[in-house]
């Protein structure tokens, strides 16, 4: 029998993205809900309750009420796209390449936290270097990135296209989270194994979809002797069986003289590079910020559900 699967937020940037990818599947059924019903709440509860994995695409407040209409209901699984239970020990993080056991970990678990755009790539590059003890406790880790605009849904895509809105942003890359306390530094922070919050400085370009995210390193400060070639051989091995975070080898990165952040847009793959030599590396993710970032890791972690 068909899995139900209901996208609570079905209508917004997220959930119309996971739509797509489902749209030819014959193993689901889609629960939907129309369009200007999208925020009744006794629809959304009946909704929710009736499926078999509920997948929400939501405001971080929104997702929180979403999950509390779940009350009483002991069957329902769920997998939730916003910030809101991303460290919260009672949720499996949903970046199953993460560790040897965090797709067992998604495949059983009841609730499901999909990772943030950029924490994919900030923890995709950190965490293996900090569970091999190469990054130590005192390096100072600092995390700069470059993001289309759809990772800001509607409302940044409307002000970033509508001239005519007051609020239209003509900037063609602009950074914010300017106090450096963005909404993603305690992810990155917790699954990155880190001791303490990295420096993590975002922005946005004038192009829909993708995203670079840039993690240097001096070579010197870390824990060993190590070079370019080690890191890479570390990150290959660490990624290694598994075709969904690339790690893509040195003779390709070595001959780039630059990297699109575009390049993986509509693809649900993330590459990585390790980039330099000498005295420092730039360990560099990317991705698709609504593709392994967002959509197309929360049909990942579905698919994994679906098969427990
Ligand atoms: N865009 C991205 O790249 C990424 C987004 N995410 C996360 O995914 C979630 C969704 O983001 P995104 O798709 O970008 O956002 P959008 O603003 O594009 O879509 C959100 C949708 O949720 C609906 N909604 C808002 N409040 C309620 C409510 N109280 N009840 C029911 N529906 C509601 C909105 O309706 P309305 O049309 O009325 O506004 C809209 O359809 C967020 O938590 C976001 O942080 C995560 C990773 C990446
Ligand atoms: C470009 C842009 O605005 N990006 C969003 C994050 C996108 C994302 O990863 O979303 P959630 O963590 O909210 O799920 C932001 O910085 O708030």
């Amino acid at each position: 029998m068909a899995a139900k699967i209901f996208i609570d937020g079905e209508h917004g940037t997220t959930g119309l993205q996971i739509r797509t990818r489902m749209a030819e599947r014959r193993d689901v059924e889609l629960l939907s809900i129309p369009h200007e019903e999208r925020r009744n709440p006794k629809m959304r509860e009946d909704l929710i309750n009736s499926a078999d994995i509920a997948i929400l695409c939501l405001p971080d407040d929104a997702s929180r009420e979403a999950v509390g209409m779940l009350a009483g209901n002991n069957s329902v699984r769920v997998i939730d796209t916003s910030t809101a239970y991303r460290v919260n020990p009672d949720w499996a993080y949903g970046f199953a390449e993460m560790d040897k056991d965090q797709a067992e970990r998604i495949r059983g678990a009841r609730y499901v936290a999909n990772p943030g755009c950029y924490p994919t790539g900030a923890i995709g590059l950190i965490r293996p270097l900090r569970a091999a003890g190469i990054i130590p406790d005192s390096y100072p880790v600092t995390i700069n990135a470059v993001s289309g605009y759809t990772g800001g849904g509607k409302n940044l895509i409307a002000q970033m296209e509508d001239k005519s809105r007051d609020d239209h942003i003509d900037a063609q890359h602009f950074l914010y989270g300017l106090n450096l306390a963005h909404k993603h530094v305690p992810e990155m922070t917790t699954h990155g194994l880190l001791p303490r919050a990295p420096i993590f400085s975002p922005s946005v370009g004038r192009f829909p979809q993708g995203m670079l995210v840039q993690v240097p390193l001096y070579l010197e400060e870390l824990e060993g002797e190590h070079n370019q070639e080690s890191i890479h051989a570390l990150l290959s091995e660490y990624y290694a069986g598994q075709d969904i975070v690339r790690v893509v080898p040195l003779a390709e990165s070595g001959s780039l003289a630059r990297l699109n952040a575009e390049e993986l847009a509509g693809q649900d793959i993330m590459k990585i590079y390790v980039f330099g030599g000498g005295a420092h590396v730039n360990l560099v993710a990317q991705l698709d910020n609504l593709g392994k970032g967002a959509s197309g890791a929360a049909v990942q972690n579905m698919d994994l559900m679906l098969s427990a």
